[in-house]
């Protein structure tokens, strides 16, 4: 248990559609139909309002069994925002959990591609929506890439903390043929040349839309004929914030040429301009594929237990070429170059959160983390604060993101990194408790940046930080 867990499991029962007040504390309870919720150290009174006020935001976000990510930036269902999102939601409500997954699946496509964005509900305030995107796979619409597979990781921690026992196998029963798909999907759309590790080929696809680590190989991508646009998110952040002009009409232009063969999976590997092994992709692709194999098992299917052991088994040795000894770290690659990209970012650490780095790997990155975390008021940077570029408050360019937190503490954790974690993990609470739950942060200021009542920050805060011990142990073992 992390040194952010500090008051014994509790208690049952205060209802929360109001304030919390000094006087809750004495029965300590927090959120009606919640699990044992271990609060963190230090002042009660805000780890309380940051409960519930963390409960607030999913409710607030809540569409109907599936949660966009922040009012007017997001509004819709994003494919990693929800399966993380639904760890948080099994605090409070484990059919809830389910839901937020089975309603993700839903718009899962015939060849087993899960959507990075499902257009459940129009909306106006987002840029591009449904009618951009012109997929006719499903009738709510959809996008027609997808985004890292958080969802099997998520179904195993659902199923094994699971209060309904019950209820969770079924739901597992369910679910665990479309994790299959989507996973094989990636086998054969995403590595077709049978490499180990999948391709992606959007930047929206890795979750680190404009990480520096696209910079050579989006720049390599010549910019189309596209339709004039405008822009919704500049309305709604500051541009300071955001991927410049020159990067979206990138975004589009591949965007485009995807819908020109109707996002056919057989043919986009081979024809699009832009083609990474992003890290953040195959890590927690791996991960899932550990979690996937473990369900297999579970439910006694060992034909499919041995499918998955095999990718696993590729990808171990293919995730060594990645690892760029002198920097301390993985990178990702640029498939079209053959060339690792030279930008280090935060997504060089989740090897750990896959648990495929091997121990003296691990001691590497527990240093060039350190270094890092010594650089800055907050970790973890998304990006080298070292490096020349370093942007503390543009997308992904430096500022620190929660759920990235939560994963490289979780592998930290895994490898014997204890204290770091707990640093990390301290440090993360730290920064929701003075600067509230937004969606990034300033790695210098601590200052909360983007969107505002974000929803993935908030289940982090429900789902790790109240806990203080970070992902099921044992995934990969
Ligand atoms: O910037 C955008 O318009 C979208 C495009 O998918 O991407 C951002 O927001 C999503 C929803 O929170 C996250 O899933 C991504 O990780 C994050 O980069």
């Amino acid at each position: 248990m992390g040194p952010v867990a500090c008051l014994k499991s509790v208690v049952p029962q205060v209802h929360t559609h109001r304030s919390l007040h000094a006087e809750d504390i004495s029965s300590v309870a927090v959120l009606p139909g919640a699990k044992n919720v271990v609060l963190p150290k230090g002042d009660v009174y805000k780890s309380l309002q940051l409960l519930e006020v963390s409960k607030q935001i999913l409710i607030e976000n809540d569409r109907g069994g599936y949660t966009i990510p922040a009012k007017g930036l997001y509004p819709y269902q994003w494919n990693w925002d929800s399966a993380l999102v639904a760890l948080g939601w099994a605090t409070l409500d484990e059919g809830r959990a389910w839901q937020e997954l089975e309603k993700l699946f839903s718009a899962q496509w015939e060849d087993g591609l899960v959507p990075h964005i499902v257009f459940h509900q129009p909306s106006p305030t987002y840029f591009p929506g449904p009618e951009i995107w012109g997929s006719v796979e499903q009738p709510m619409g959809s996008t027609g890439i997808t985004q890292p597979p958080v969802a099997a990781i998520t179904v195993r921690k659902l199923y094994e903390t699971a209060l309904n026992k019950e209820v969770a196998l079924q739901k597992l029963k369910e679910l665990f043929p479309k994790l299959l798909a989507w996973h094989r999907w990636f086998q054969s759309a995403r590595d077709p040349e049978n490499t180990g590790l999948v391709a992606t080929l959007h930047p929206w696809e890795s979750g680190m839309d404009n990480s520096p680590a696209w910079d050579e190989a989006l720049y390599n991508v010549p910019v189309d004929q596209i339709p004039p646009y405008v822009r919704k998110d500049l309305g709604h952040v500051d541009s300071a914030m955001r991927p410049k002009q020159e990067e979206y009409d990138r975004y589009l232009t591949l965007l485009y040429r995807f819908r020109a063969v109707n996002y056919d999976c057989n043919q986009l590997y081979f024809l699009s301009p832009f083609r990474v092994t992003d890290l953040c992709t195959n890590s927690v692709l791996y991960r899932a594929n550990l979690d996937l194999r473990w369900l297999a098992n579970e439910l006694g299917q060992d034909q499919i237990a041995e499918e998955v052991d095999g990718w696993i088994e590729k990808a171990r040795s293919a995730f060594d070429s990645l690892y760029d000894e002198e920097a301390g770290l993985y990178k990702s690659k640029d498939q079209l170059t053959g060339e690792l990209v030279t930008a280090k970012t935060s997504a060089g650490f989740l090897p750990l959160f896959a648990r495929v780095a091997s121990a003296s790997q691990a001691a590497d990155l527990a240093a060039t983390l350190e270094r890092w975390l010594n650089r800055v008021k907050h970790g973890i940077p998304s990006y080298d604060p070292e490096s020349s570029n370093f942007e503390p408050l543009r997308y992904w360019r430096g500022p620190v993101w929660v759920i990235i937190n939560w994963m490289i503490t979780d592998g930290l954790r895994a490898y014997g990194y204890e204290d770091l974690a707990l640093r990390v993990e301290a440090d993360t609470y730290e920064l929701l408790v003075s600067h509230g739950i937004n969606e990034y942060y300033d790695p210098v200021t601590g200052a909360a940046a983007g969107g505002k009542l974000f929803s993935w920050t908030a289940a982090m805060c429900l789902a790790w930080l109240s806990k203080g011990d970070g992902a099921h142990p044992a995934a990969a073992h």
